[in-house]
This record gives structure tokens, sequence and C-alpha cells, in this order.
């Protein structure tokens, strides 16, 4: 049985079939892309698989349990599992790094341990053994916000490891980043897919990053999954076939305006 099972899964606001009778099952260790436009629905696709939203119709399981049916401490549980990794890091800017990666691990304790930031050595050990993993040692005790996005992204990485996941969704985590350290970031995210056997699901702009790190590329359009197989099969052909003539400039500038913020691209 694969590890995640998506059956007719859709998501509705007002009108707008943002997610339409998705069905796609996802074998435990893959590391699988989720390409498309913006508004494609790749985000809430995420959003319902770690029940951030819940559907309109349709069911998500994890190894047999349907995960859309949780409630209360499984709920909760089951947001432990699934980690998730956002564009915009979430970090808090004033805290030095090992505290947010502790952050990580705040589900675990009572509501005032977690308040007085009480971590055990057992905590502490496992954050600085996520984030020597990430090479982002050096930076543990300085305030997160005084990091580049890179950097910052990279501590996000080891926040979501120290929740022991069974899974990690990542929403654009490349998105803000300049080519360098987006490279960095997906290097950092096949690592631990590789070695870590973790099942790593994450939304791309980008087709070339895709096919670059990705195994299998789901594409979407308008809520549909348009393409679902082994990322040699996503031909440029097939890439115009599902966006239309503009499909494949379409992507490659979204290659383009990740790489502006004030940064050159760099050349290949
Ligand atoms: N909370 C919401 N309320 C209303 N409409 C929403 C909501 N969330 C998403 N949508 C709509 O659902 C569609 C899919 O959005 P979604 O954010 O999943 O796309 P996406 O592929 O992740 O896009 P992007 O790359 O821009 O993040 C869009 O039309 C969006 O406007």
């Amino acid at each position: 049985m694969a590890a995640l099972n998506i059956s007719g899964l859709s998501k509705h606001f007002g009108t707008t079939k943002a997610v339409d009778s998705a069905t796609l099952e996802i074998e435990a260790g893959q590391f699988v892309g989720v390409i498309g436009r913006s508004g494609a629905g790749k985000s809430t696709l995420l959003r319902l698989i770690n029940r951030l939203i819940d559907p309109t119709e349709g069911s998500v399981s994890f190894d047999g349990v349907d995960i859309t049916k949780l409630k209360g401490k499984a709920l909760r549980q089951w947001r432990r599992d699934c980690a998730m990794i956002f564009q915009q890091f979430n970090l808090v800017d004033r805290l030095d790094v090992i505290t947010n990666v502790l952050i990580g691990r705040v589900a675990e304790h009572s509501i005032l341990s977690s308040t007085a930031m009480r971590f055990s050595d057992a905590e502490r050990a496992m954050a600085a053994k996520a984030l020597d993993r990430l090479d982002m040692v050096p930076f543990a005790l300085q305030r997160a916000g005084t990091l580049s996005g890179g950097q910052q992204q990279r501590v996000a990485i080891a926040r979501a490891l120290v929740q022991n996941p069974r899974i990690m969704l990542a929403d654009e985590p490349i998105a803000s980043l300049d080519p360098g350290n987006a490279t960095r970031v997906m290097e950092a995210l096949r690592t631990i897919n590789e070695e870590d056997k973790l099942t790593v699901l994450v939304n791309l702009h980008t087709l070339d990053t895709a096919r670059e790190y990705c195994g299998r590329i789901i594409a979407m359009r308008q809520g549909q999954v348009m393409f679902d197989g082994p990322a040699h099969e996503l031909t440029d052909a097939v890439v115009r076939d599902i966006y239309g003539a503009d499909g494949l400039e379409d992507f490659n500038e979204a290659v383009t305006s990740t790489s502006v913020k004030g940064q050159e691209p760099v050349a290949a």
C-alpha cells in the first residue's frame, strides 16, 4: 500500500475549484515535485494533506489511516508527523537559530514548559544535529532575522526535522531565494529524502528544478492533475500540451523571476 493515498480530493472556494478530484498514490520515500502556474492548486493540495484545511470532497490517507477524519489529539499528532516548509520560512526573527529549531519540539511539551522554552539536553542535542546536517551550526546563536533567506530556509528545515516527521511537505521553499541558495535548499531536501528515506512532496514553480530533483512530477492546472509520472516523461512537448504554447516560457519566466530579488542570476 502506498504511504499517502489521495482519493477524489476536491476543495472548492465558492465557485473556484482549487483542487478538483485529485487521485494520487505516493509511495514511502519518494521525492515528488508538484508544478503548475500560480493558482493551479499546489498550495491547496499541501494544505489539505496536512489538514490546515478540510476537503470539500474526497479523502487523504496515510499508512491506511484516513487523516481527513482525525480530530483532537490524533489530528495534532498528524500535524507533527507531517512537517511543513513554507516559502517565507516562518521563523521567529528575534530568537536565535537554535531556539527556532527547538520550536519544532514544542508540540511535544506541556503549555507551561513550552512557554518557558524549557527543552531537555536530548532535545538540544537533536537540534544541534539537525543544524549540523544543514551546515548551520556556526549560526546556532545568531538571531534568525539576521540570516540570509537561504540560511533561514535551512533553519526551517532543521526545525521540521526535529519534529521527527513521517512526511515532509514544502510549499514553494525556493520561490524567494536566489539560484545559489535555491540549490542548497533543494540539495538539503534531497539529502534528507535519501538518507532518512523520508517522503518529500515539494511545490515548485520552476520546471527545471522539478526535473533535476524530483523522481516524480505531478503537474496541475486549474486544480486538476494533468500529468503524473517520472520526470523524464515530462518533455517540453508534454508541457506544451498541458499548458499551451506559452507553457514553457511561463515556467522559464518563473525561473528568472525567482532570481531578481537584488541578486543577479547565476550563469548555468
Ligand atoms: N482561502 C482561499 N479562499 C478563496 N480562494 C482561495 C483560497 N485559497 C486558494 N484559493 C484559490 O484557489 C486557487 C488555487 O490556489 P493555490 O494557492 O492552491 O494555487 P497555487 O498553485 O499554490 O498558486 P501559487 O503558486 O500562486 O501559490 C486559486 O484560484 C486561489 O485564488
